[in-house]
């Protein structure tokens, strides 16, 4: 299953988060064998390379039926790399760690908190990287309100950013910011979906995986879908990648929806910076 973005190019349902993941070559090699197609990197993660060659393992061992149009490589460029040189040059160092893939399906501006002057020249050199073909569409991460409208009002503006991806989980849902993400019409991707594990084994979630018979990470991982967004969770262990993928059978309630939900609490699991100068 995929959704269309505004540039009419499909993007998974769910990705593969691959933070802090050491051998992330064995672990999205075998995320790619049990059916994930998104994989999210970044140059922060230090395993680009290494994320790319799995890939690029599952794409060789069997070449009729894995093909390079259904993956979907995800990367973003880290705080220091923004300005125009700069990003140009992280853009070409980030497409040769995986030059086996040819291209860049999603890059992303990793976060607003360089300010406005250098997220703009950024994205010049990124809608240029667009416009050469080594990256089919961009992005931003961490932007609040007023970043997404400096882009999208911004004059030099010639590719339009797909998608932001942001913090969302049932402890930090960013009501408000999700719905402006959607209505400039981009696709929130919700990282760190299981709150970091810091909320996995939350008493409510226990009660509704209990009644569909599923594991909690997976309720917290179908509720992001069902609020509309694409979700991220990141595992690097074998043994929960199919489980965690597997949230197509069964369907929260309404009233499972509204228990998960905390609107009041906003308890982010790392970094949050939506709203930098
Ligand atoms: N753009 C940005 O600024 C950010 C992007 N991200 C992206 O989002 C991804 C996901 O976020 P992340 O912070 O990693 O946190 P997640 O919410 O995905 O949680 C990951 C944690 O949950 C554990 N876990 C995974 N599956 C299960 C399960 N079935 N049962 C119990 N525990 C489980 C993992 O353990 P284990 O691995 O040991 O199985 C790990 O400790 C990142 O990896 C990264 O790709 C994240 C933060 C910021
Ligand atoms: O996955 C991530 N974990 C992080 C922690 C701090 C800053 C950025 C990130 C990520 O992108």
């Amino acid at each position: 299953m995929s959704i269309v973005l505004n540039n009419h190019i499909r993007i998974p349902f769910i990705g593969l988060g691959t933070y802090a993941i050491r051998n992330a070559e064995e672990v999205v090699e075998k995320a790619m064998d049990v059916g994930y197609r998104m994989i999210d990197t970044a140059v922060l993660y230090g395993n680009e390379r290494e994320c790319g060659q799995g890939i690029f393992k599952w794409l060789k061992k069997d070449p009729v039926h894995n093909k390079r149009e259904d993956v979907f490589y995800v990367t973003k460029l880290w705080n220091d790399q923004n300005g125009y040189e700069s990003a140009k040059r992280a853009i070409k160092e980030c497409l040769n760690k995986v030059s086996d893939l040819k291209y860049i399906d999603l890059l992303l501006i990793h976060s607003p908190t360089e300010g406005r002057q250098m997220r703009l020249e950024t994205w010049k050199a990124m809608q240029e990287a667009v416009e050469s073909g080594i990256v089919k569409s961009i992005g931003v991460s961490n932007y609040g309100e007023k970043h997404i409208d400096e882009l999208l009002n911004w004059e030099g503006l010639k590719v339009k950013p797909v998608v932001n991806e942001i913090e969302v989980s049932p402890w930090c849902m960013r009501q408000a910011l999700c719905d402006f993400t959607k209505s400039r019409g981009l696709q929130v991707i919700a990282y760190a979906p299981l709150s970091h594990a810091y909320r996995v084994d939350d008493p409510d979630a226990t009660i509704v995986a209990k009644a569909h018979g599923v594991t909690n990470a997976q309720v917290l991982i179908r509720w992001s879908i069902q609020k509309g967004y694409i979700p991220i969770p990141k595992t690097k262990t074998l043994s929960r990648l199919s489980s965690n993928l597997d949230v197509q059978s069964f369907t929260l309630s309404a009233t499972d929806m509204k228990r998960l939900d905390h609107p009041y609490v906003h308890d982010p699991s790392d970094w949050d910076v939506v709203n930098c100068p």
